[in-house]
This record gives C-alpha cells, structure tokens and sequence, in this order.
C-alpha cells in the first residue's frame, strides 16, 4: 500500500502541471499563491485586536487557525499526498466551525440550545462526526466544505435585511463579489482544466488562493460586525478599511470604541 505521505497519493490533482518549475514542488504557483494567509492572518490579528479585547479573545485563534490553514495548503499542494490533502481538508472544516463557535448569532440557536457553551459543545460533536467522515469518500470533502458558503450566505442574508447601515450594505455586496470571482476559478480549475491547459493558462487555482484569502477578510468584517451590534452595541462597531479608509484599495476590519473612552465598554 501507498504510503500517506507519498508524493501524489492523494486523488486530487489540481489543473497546473506537475514538478513544472521544481523537483521538490509538485505545483509551483498553487503552492506559492498561499502567502496571502500567512500575511494577511497576523496583520487582521494586529487590526481586529481591540474587537477581540471586548469581546473575546477566541478571536485570534481564527487568524492563527488561517495559518494553519496555509501551511497545510502549501504541504498539499508540494506533495499532493493523501495526508496533505486531508490535513488541508481537516484545518478548512476547524476553522468553519470555529467560526461558528464564536460568531453564530445566539438569536438563531435552535430551542434545544441554552447558551453559547452548549452551542460550542454542539459544534464540536458535529465537527468531530464530520472530520471521521471525511474518510469516507475524500474526493467529495472539498465540495461538501464549499457548500457550506450556501448556509453563511443564507445568514448574511437575514441580517442584511434588518441592517440600515449603507456601509455594511456595500460591503456586503462586495464580499459576495470576492466569492463569486473565488467560487468561479475553484469550479473552473476542476471543470474546464482541459480548456486552461489548451491556452496554457492552468493556473486558476492558484488565482482562487488568494481570492479566497480577500473573501475570508471581507467576511469576516462583515460577520464581526453583526456580531458586535448584538453582543457589545455599547462599544459602537464600525468597518474601517486598512491602509486607508477607501473600500475601494483598502482591507475591511471592525473598530471599537476603547474602555477609556467609553465607560461601559
Ligand atoms: C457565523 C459563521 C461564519 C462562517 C465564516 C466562515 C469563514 C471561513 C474561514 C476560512 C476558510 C478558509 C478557506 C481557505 C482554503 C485554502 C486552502 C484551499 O484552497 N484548499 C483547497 C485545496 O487546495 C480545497 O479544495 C478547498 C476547499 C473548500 C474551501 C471552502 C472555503 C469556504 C470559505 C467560506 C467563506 C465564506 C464566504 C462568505 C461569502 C459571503
Ligand atoms: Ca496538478
Ligand atoms: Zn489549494
């Protein structure tokens, strides 16, 4: 038997062509295009720290979960081992749940649900069921994972109806944006290879890492949000862009009013 480990064990190859550019790098530029999570994570960490002051430190292992995110993109896509692709896998489905374990809106927990800490116990008994069932038919994992954008989509949606802020109605819009153009090269790459290959341009995928990196930042400005007019609305949430305040070149973070200026906060 193959072992886990083995250069190209797993059944997922990508569009780009094999040990192209590198004898040690099965896919070059899908490998390389990950840099965006290992820069953007800590500086979202640094921009989103006094949100996570008021309102939970658990925030940060998000950004440190992206990281872990990345570099076992960058080991699957070096190796395209059965173990790289599930590690990969694996670290998406943790950091979902981890972002519902923080931001699910305690307004739509089902009845059955007390507080958030049976809502986090909840979501780590699915999590722990699903991460055993991706075993089962490992080509299917990737799909499932994105089907999951269905049900955040469906969210954003519900809050997006009873929110008047012209801001966040923009964002809004723009991050659905940024998913789309990410969706569309992710489904591109595994459809149409045949096509990108025929005009030597099998890099699609590669182009999906670092829009997916932009729509993770953009949704969870969004998300962060929502949540905080729920759980600290007396520490006045906005969405400031960094480095400067134009959505038009800037990344979208949540600013809180300090404890020092604000005396509830
Ligand atoms: C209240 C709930 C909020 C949920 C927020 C969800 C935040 C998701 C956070 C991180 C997802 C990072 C995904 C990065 C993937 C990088 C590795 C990669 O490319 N792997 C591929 C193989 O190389 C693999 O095929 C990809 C699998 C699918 C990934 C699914 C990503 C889902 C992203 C959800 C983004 C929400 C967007 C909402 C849009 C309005
Ligand atoms: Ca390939
Ligand atoms: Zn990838």
């Amino acid at each position: 038997m193959e072992s886990v480990f083995a250069y190209q064990s797993s059944e997922v190859d990508w569009c780009e062509d094999n040990f192209q550019y590198s004898d040690q790098i099965a896919e070059y530029y899908n490998t390389v295009s990950n840099a965006g999570f290992f820069i953007c994570a800590p500086l979202m960490m640094y921009l989103q720290h006094p949100y996570a002051q008021q309102r939970t430190l658990a925030v940060h292992f998000f950004w440190l979960m992206l990281i872990i995110v990345g570099i076992f993109s960058v080991y699957f896509h070096m190796t395209l081992s059965y173990l790289g692709q599930m590690l990969d896998e694996i670290a998406i489905l943790w950091i979902i749940s981890m972002a519902y374990a923080i931001w699910f809106p305690r307004s739509y927990f089902p009845s059955f649900i007390k507080n958030r800490h049976n809502f986090i116990a909840m979501v780590f008994v699915t999590s722990s069921i699903s991460t055993l069932l991706t075993f089962v038919k490992p080509t299917m994992n990737a799909y499932a994972l994105n089907c999951t954008t269905i049900h955040v989509l469906y969210m954003i949606f519900l809050e997006l109806k009873k929110c008047t802020n012209q801001r966040i109605r923009r964002l809004t819009v723009i991050t659905v944006f940024w998913w789309v153009l990410s969706i569309t090269c992710w489904i591109s790459d595994r459809v149409l290879c045949e096509f990108w290959r025929g005009i030597s341009f099998p890099y699609l995928h590669s182009f999906w890492h670092v829009l997916i990196t932009i729509t993770v930042i953009h949704s969870t400005a969004v998300i962060t949000y929502f949540d905080a007019m729920y759980e600290i609305p007396e520490c006045l949430p906005e969405v400031q862009y960094w480095p400067s305040n134009s959505w038009l070149v800037g990344l979208p973070y949540l600013t809180v009013q300090s404890s020092r200026k604000l005396k509830d906060c």
